[in-house]
């Protein structure tokens, strides 16, 4: 059962929250947020404590790194245009079904498809399952996401909880040299141009040299050699450089056989220089290059499927769990120094809390209805298990960031969740109330509105804690007493708890009997006259207000008359 929140305890869950959605690194973790939202079960609270205490301690911060370089890795179903798949007439409707590619009983069909499957014989051997059919469904993910494979076997390492990953790496290498060449495909044009220019540099080198072996005397032996009509010769010196470009050529064409893995004659051999490729042998060449690479891709990718499809269960858990840690270590970092609470009965009460959005707060310890034996804070001998306190002191106090301290604690527990105190107790609710001073509505509208939602609190039955900052602000305060008085009787014959903040203690404290009075006090005005205050309420004792804190301070500085009239304001305070 969720534990109910009226809208400013729901905006401070929501608050909290946040603060654990924005310390995930995985936009996929959130989801888990939900499995925390606050609940009375105190069963249900105590097995996510049980879990947090035992997994919280296996997360640390360096896993954040490697969890920063985890990506989805998404198995898509897609239809393969490249493959034809030749089956028996009575195959053809299951085979259809899968919609991995074309499908045919008439091996005619295939014609012009660069992957032929076949049950029959027809092709490449395979039977009627996507894993043979299209096995670059399940390969080609993971192989694009190998940053994402490395980061989880870091992980499996790091949490000691060994991962898949690492193997399917090693399966993923015999890949390597189909990818590298695909990867050549992609720059076929940029590769043979430049492999044009480089063999034409040197042919024209090769031409220099010959120019120049023609000089002196030589060439003296060729004129004489071409008035003689003796032509064999001439040829043969030119067939010796003509052989010298041939060999070059056939080196060119030699490598980059080897770098593509398929025998090409690119160059044209009947002008030698330059030396040039003419366009449509490129298309031609690219277009045997990649049909090679599809079928072999493709029984590449089938065997490496075969070796790791065992793993890819549990590489699915591993990239759930991914996100498991992503959210166990943005709690862990979110709660570190705070504290499980321990499941209490009749009440609430924590020691050294710290207010999760105040800035260096000074630690408060509060308790409301039962006081545990452990809760030793110095002038709680004076708590009678009081279950309804009125919270006093002077302006800027802390009353209000009290009552956010004790919504924060109380959210944090029913979440299942550590809080921000060195020891807490905590009773499981069924609801929980938290009414904002209306600062700037006055008038009847907000007192019927702010009476109305009180009254609404009161109505059903069940384990409440209500906490009201103020509520006398919005009305006279002679009214105030009256209805307030009322209100926390029928709080207090019901069994709920309330805090409520008033600067109307004593006129509550002689309403309410049973109702403790707490006060928040300044320890002394800094040399500004600024209140220094002690933002520990001081237990069964009305706080001053500030007005009064400031005549004090001022009866005790002046002297002589001025220090009488100061003094005799005071009186008036003291008599009140
Ligand atoms: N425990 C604390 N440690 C440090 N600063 C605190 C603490 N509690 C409150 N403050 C600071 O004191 C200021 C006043 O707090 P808060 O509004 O809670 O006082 P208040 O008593 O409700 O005042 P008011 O009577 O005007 O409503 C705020 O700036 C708050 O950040």
């Amino acid at each position: 059962m969720a534990l109910k929140l009226n809208p400013e305890a729901k905006a401070i869950y929501r608050s909290i929250r946040e603060e654990i959605k924005k310390r995930l690194v995985l936009s996929g973790s959130s989801p888990i947020l939900d499995d925390f939202e606050p609940v009375s079960s105190l069963d249900e609270i105590l097995k996510r404590q049980a879990y947090l205490r035992e997994n919280l301690p296996r997360v640390g911060s360096e896993l954040r790194g490697h969890l920063k370089r985890i990506k989805p890795i998404k198995f898509r179903r897609d239809y393969l245009h490249d493959r034809i798949l030749i089956v028996d007439e009575e195959e053809i409707e299951s085979a259809r079904e899968l919609g991995l590619c074309e499908v045919s009983a008439n091996p005619e069909d295939s014609e012009g498809y660069p992957i032929v499957l076949s049950t029959l014989g027809y092709g490449i051997d395979v039977e009627l399952v996507p894993s043979q059919i299209a096995p670059e469904l399940y390969i080609m993910p993971l192989w694009e996401n190998r940053e994402t494979l490395e980061a989880l076997a870091e992980i499996g390492e790091l949490t000691g909880r060994k991962s898949v990953a690492p193997r399917i790496l090693e399966a993923l290498r015999k890949l390597g040299e189909v990818m590298e060449r695909r990867k050549l495909l992609d720059s076929l044009e940029e590769l043979i141009a430049e492999r044009e220019l480089e063999l034409n540099e040197q042919i024209e080198e090769k031409l220099e040299k010959f120019s120049l072996t023609l000089s002196g005397k030589e060439l003296l032996e060729f004129l004489s050699q071409l008035k003689a009509g003796n032509y064999e010769t001439i040829f043969r010196h030119f067939g010796e450089v003509e052989g010298e470009i041939l060999d070059l050529i056939n080196e060119a064409e030699k490598e980059l056989s080897e770098s593509l893995g398929i025998t090409v004659e690119l160059f044209s051999r009947e002008e030698l220089y330059p030396v040039t490729v003419p366009p449509e042998r490129v298309e031609m060449l690219r277009e045997e290059l990649e049909r090679e690479l599809k079928v072999e891709l493709y029984l590449r990718s089938r065997e490496v499927l075969e070796e790791i499809r065992p793993l890819l269960p549990r590489l699915r858990e591993e990239l759930e769990r991914v996100h498991e840690l992503d959210f166990l270590l943005a709690v862990k970092e979110f709660t570190a120094g705070f504290t499980f609470p321990e499941p209490w009965e009749g009440g609430l009460a924590f020691i050294n809390g710290r207010h999760l959005f105040i800035e260096n707060p000074q630690p408060v310890s509060y308790v409301v209805g039962k006081r545990p034996e452990g809760f030793s804070v110095p002038g709680s001998e004076n708590v009678r298990d009081e279950g309804i306190v009125i919270l006093t002191g002077a302006n800027s106090g802390g009353k209000t960031s009290l009552l956010e301290l004790i919504t924060q604690i109380e959210v944090l527990f029913h979440m299942g969740l550590p809080v921000p105190a060195e020891r807490a107790w905590v009773e499981p609710l069924d609801e929980l109330f938290f009414f904002r001073r209306k600062r700037s509505a006055y008038g009847a509208g907000a007192f019927e509105t702010a009476l109305r939602s009180f009254v609404r609190a009161l109505k059903s039955e069940g384990k409440k804690l209500i906490l009201i900052d103020e509520f006398e602000a919005i009305t006279e305060p002679g009214a105030a007493v009256k209805i307030i008085g009322e209100l926390l009787k029928i709080a207090h014959e019901k069994g709920f708890h309330v805090v409520i903040v008033s600067h109307l203690g004593e006129d509550l404290r002689k309403e309410l009997p049973f109702a403790r009075v707490d006060g928040i006090e300044a320890r002394g005005l800094d040399e500004r006259l600024n209140l220094i205050v002690d933002r520990q309420p001081v237990f069964g004792k009305l706080g001053r207000s500030t007005p009064e804190l400031i005549v004090e301070s001022l009866a005790r500085k002046k002297r002589g008359k001025e220090r009488e009239i100061f003094e005799r304001v005071l009186r008036a305070f003291r008599q009140e």
